[in-house]
């Protein structure tokens, strides 16, 4: 039970950290923690609350389906089985997914090309690539309403990219995992920082990008303005 504890400190401590980000309008996003590989079961946020408070019945206890372990009234996040499939297909040990201003337009500016890549960032070297040229790469997939669908969308990326770092849902938000809950949430800064420089360079300099999509290389490789 003390890892259960421990766990469960551990992520309320980040949830305080993206509240304090605002991070969570409207009783959006949802995050998770790994308690045990085999059988896998997982602490998620539950659904429906407003993850800027903090409380005795912020989580709850899940098997490798999303299904409660234990008697609660408390229900997982409608999100659970995204968390489930990252765990299944990755040694992640901690997932977050938020809404935010800023992924919800990268994602809908880019949805077309059904990712966004970003190079020429100091920032890039937080996803441990240190190239001169280093880029990093996010999926962008469609909001299905259909929770079961979207998760298995995740799966099928996951399948295809083990080292995928983040995917972005269309007009919805962000989720990210790590080896570590530190590495997750490391990777969610550094993801939200690109989008914010992004957008912001592009209202500054609109004709930067004259081309959606294309950089001033002409690639579709977005990178600072050299
Ligand atoms: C009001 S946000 C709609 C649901 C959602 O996208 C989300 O991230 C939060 O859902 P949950 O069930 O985890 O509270
Ligand atoms: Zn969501």
């Amino acid at each position: 039970m003390i890892e259960v504890a421990k766990k469960w400190r551990t992520l309320a401590d980040i949830k305080d950290e993206l509240a304090a980000r605002d991070w969570f309008p409207g009783t959006s996003g949802n995050l998770s923690i790994r308690v045990r590989e085999d059988p896998l079961t997982f602490l998620v946020t539950a659904s429906g609350k407003d993850k800027r408070k903090r409380t005795e019945e912020d989580f709850l206890l899940v098997d490798q389906d999303g299904n409660p372990l234990g008697n609660t009234h408390l229900k997982a996040s409608a999100e659970v089985g995204i968390h489930a499939e990252i765990y299944r297909r990755t040694g992640a040990t901690c997932c977050l997914h938020v809404h935010t201003l800023d992924n919800n337009l990268i994602s809908e500016l880019y949805a077309s090309e059904g990712r966004v890549t970003f190079c020429g960032q100091e920032l890039i070297k937080a996803f441990g690539i240190w190239e001169e040229d280093g880029e990093i790469s996010i999926p962008i997939i469609p909001n299905y309403a259909d929770l079961d669908l979207l998760s298995k969308e995740f799966g099928s990326l996951l399948l295809q990219d083990p080292l995928l770092k983040g995917i972005l849902i269309r007009n919805h938000g962000i989720t990210t995992w790590g080896a570590t809950p530190l590495e997750a949430k490391k990777y969610l800064e550094a993801f939200e920082f690109l989008f914010s420089y992004h957008i912001k360079l592009r209202l500054l300099q609109p004709n930067l990008y004259a081309k959606w999509g294309e950089d001033v290389h002409g690639t579709n490789t977005i990178s600072s303005y050299r």
